[in-house]
């Protein structure tokens, strides 16, 4: 059995090869949650002989703590594989390819797997990354911005009027959003996705416009409404590309 985590800076993502469809996604710090996950791990993993863990993290204190958690609560017959730059089977035409985030690599590894190349991956979690994948299948690197959450957090922290918005409720039922807005919500709402939006529209420009590109991340759905540009969501494309790496 193979398990694929993806710890990112918000959320730690797991998906299994027994149940691909279904993957589960906890914030650590409620340090119950991470609890559960280590019980669900051991549910799911219980009657496999052995399981293989694949952590690709780009937040080193969440994966201790996971690690400790599952060696603490779910002990059993697994081990755990941190997937690291030389595991992910993608060129990488980059200044330092070891210092590239393993969710970025293995993003671009799984939209290549799905798409003709050249391809954009946009992943709209903590940080929007927009990165470029040649005609050759070559990570060329990329851009980093700030996520949804992080704009709407830092307005709040920096201000003394603006709230801090909670963009998984919010989104998904609202339909598309006031232009001009009219209200503080609606206003913040709007400058925020047309920032990133417009910065990820432009940045596809830049990259030469390729014909693919694929949206994912906890915010892709959030993100999508506001992206005029024809582009596909795949939800979960780090940790479901987890289970089609090459065995070690
Ligand atoms: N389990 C969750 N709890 C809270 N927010 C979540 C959760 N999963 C996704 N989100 C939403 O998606 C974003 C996190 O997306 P994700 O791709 O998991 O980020 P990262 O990979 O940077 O941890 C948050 O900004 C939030 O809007
Ligand atoms: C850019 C990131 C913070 C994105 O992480 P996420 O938003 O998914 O939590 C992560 O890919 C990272 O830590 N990168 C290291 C620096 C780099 O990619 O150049
Ligand atoms: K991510």
């Amino acid at each position: 059995m193979i398990v694929g985590i993806d710890v990112g800076n918000t959320a730690i993502k797991w998906v299994t090869d027994q149940k691909r469809d279904r993957v589960e996604s906890v914030r650590p710090g409620l340090d119950g949650t991470l609890r559960h996950l280590a019980a669900d791990l051991m549910r799911a993993t219980a009657d496999a002989d052995c399981a293989e863990i694949r952590i690709a993290s780009v937040n080193r204190s969440s994966a201790a703590m996971l690690e400790s958690g599952l060696r603490v609560d779910a002990p059993g017959n697994w081990t755990i594989r941190p997937i690291t730059r030389a595991d992910v089977p993608i060129k990488a035409n980059v200044d330092y390819p070891e210092r590239v985030g393993i969710d970025r690599l293995v993003g671009a590894y799984g939209a290549s797997l799905i798409l003709e190349m050249p391809l954009v991956i946009v992943d709209a979690g903590t940080t929007v990354t927009v990165d470029y994948v040649d005609e050759q299948g070559e990570f060329q690197g990329g851009a980093i911005m700030p996520g949804l959450m992080m704009q709407t957090a830092s307005l709040a922290r920096g201000t003394d009027a603006l709230p801090d918005l909670e963009w998984q409720a919010s989104c998904c039922g609202e339909s598309d959003e006031q232009v001009p807005g009219k209200n503080t919500i609606a206003a913040i709402r709007l400058g925020v996705l047309s920032s990133v939006a417009g910065g990820v529209t432009r940045l596809i420009e830049s990259y030469g416009n390729p014909r693919h590109v694929i949206v994912t991340g906890g915010d892709a759905a959030c993100l999508s409404k506001a992206l005029k540009i024809a582009h596909q969501i795949q939800p979960h494309l780090v940790c479901r590309t987890l289970l089609k790496l090459p065995p070690k």
